[in-house]
């Protein structure tokens, strides 16, 4: 199990290091334009978790949009401290 903190600095160490197997660079690699479309598909599948999977579902859902969130953040080089500073 991981924080949000603590997926965001294992993320932006693989963007830094770019191992060979990470999906994390596949995807940076692909650009905002891919990542917007991933960030909206799963959106999608937390507002249908919710509504018809159940509990358990919808917070691997969540867990999913909250990692591409992340991964348009590294790709637009936004910081965790940039998004806090709106809540
Ligand atoms: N938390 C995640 C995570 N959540 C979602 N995903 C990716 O998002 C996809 C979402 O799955 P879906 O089933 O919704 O999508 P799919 O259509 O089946 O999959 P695709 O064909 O779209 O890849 C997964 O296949 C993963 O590629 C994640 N990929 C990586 N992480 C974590 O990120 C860290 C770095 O990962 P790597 O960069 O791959 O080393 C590790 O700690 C991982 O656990």
């Amino acid at each position: 199990m991981k924080t949000f903190d603590q997926l965001f600095a294992e993320l932006t160490l693989k963007a830094q290091e770019r191992p060979a197997d990470s999906g994390t660079v596949r995807e940076l690699d692909a650009g905002v334009h891919q990542i917007g479309k991933k960030i909206v598909e799963e959106a999608a599948e937390v507002w249908m978790a919710a509504e018809h999977e159940g509990d358990e579902r919808t917070a691997e859902e969540i867990s999913q949009l909250l990692y591409h969130l992340q991964v348009l953040m590294l790709a637009r080089n936004i910081t965790l401290e940039d998004v806090y500073a709106h809540l």
